[in-house]
């Protein structure tokens, strides 16, 4: 029971042993023909620190492991996936009973994100945040997932209205939270710790991109950013950390290229454990 417990549980989300009120779900049923098995969010304090290259090369990952894989790109402004998979605007059809059919990548990972919807991908997404959830809502329910067993939903960065509207939309089984060492690690941790208890979802673990630069003279790693404290922190929160990922300038090169899919790289082996173990 929290501490500043009124005793009336229409006024608080916790969900604890003396709740005697049942809890508002606001979570959105998918459509009859669409089935997906597991949920995984991947979220970060701020933008720019890999998100998106992290949802894709999980995907990726899960895909390899003979998982049919989804993305579910709710970054609605800002949507990096389609680019990375080598996919234009105007890619999506509709079924006959009005669903949206989501893109293919081209080794079989299901796509929906708003660049693949507009005419022109430099159009910009000028909408309100509850505009932007609205839509995410749909590509969750008014899309055809046909037999997904995983679904990775990269997040609007931060933690603010959107990402909160999407976890209590979703019905998410387990959060990565991305990190890159010059950000306030620590806050922006914490605030996602604090967002996932409360929603009750279990946190995966952390993801440090950006990590460190390997030489490729002498293989000696450089902290770029300036030492890393994922460690301390991960502890701290007794959550794992699953990755910690160089600066490489292949990734760059694969994203810019649309070959994410063909990047062989085994930085998400144990995250993929984690995600099976779901
Ligand atoms: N480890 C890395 N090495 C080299 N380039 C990287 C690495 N991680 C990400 N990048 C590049 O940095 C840019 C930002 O990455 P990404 O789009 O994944 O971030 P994001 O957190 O999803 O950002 P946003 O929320 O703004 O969409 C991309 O161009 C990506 O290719």
């Amino acid at each position: 029971m929290s501490e500043n417990c009124t005793h009336n549980c229409s006024t608080c989300g916790e969900s604890c042993g003396s709740r005697t009120a049942e809890q508002t779900s606001f979570l959105e049923p998918l459509n009859p023909a669409s089935s997906v098995k597991k949920v995984i969010g991947v979220v970060s304090g701020k933008g720019g620190v890999g998100k998106s290259l992290v949802t894709a090369m999980m995907a990726v990952k899960m895909n390899s492991k003979g998982k049919h894989t989804a993305i579910l790109d709710a970054d609605i402004t800002g949507p990096s996936i389609p680019k990375a998979f080598g996919l234009n605007n105007n890619m999506v059809m509709m079924t006959k009973d009005n669903l949206m059919i989501p893109a293919t990548s081209a080794l079989g990972i299901d796509i929906m994100s708003a660049n693949l919807l507009l005419d022109n991908d430099t159009d910009p997404v000028i909408w309100r945040g509850p505009v932007i959830a609205g839509a995410v809502k749909q590509f969750w329910n008014e899309t055809l997932w046909e037999d997904v067993d995983y679904m990775f939903v990269d997040m609007p960065p931060g933690t603010g209205d959107v990402p909160l509207t999407v976890f209590q939309s979703l019905p998410v089984n387990g959060i990565i939270i991305v990190t890159s060492p010059q950000e306030l690690v620590s806050m922006i941790v914490a605030k996602a710790v604090k967002m996932a208890q409360k929603m009750n979802i279990p946190i995966l673990g952390l993801v440090e991109n950006m990590s460190y630069l390997e030489c490729p003279d002498c293989g000696k790693k450089i902290s770029v950013f300036g030492e890393s404290h994922i460690d301390e922190i991960a502890k701290e929160y007794n959550i794992p950390v699953l990755a910690k990922l160089p600066i490489d300038p292949k990734v760059a090169e694969h994203v810019d290229n649309g070959t994410i899919e063909y990047l062989e790289r085994d930085w998400f082996d144990l995250a993929a454990e984690k995600a099976m173990e779901l």
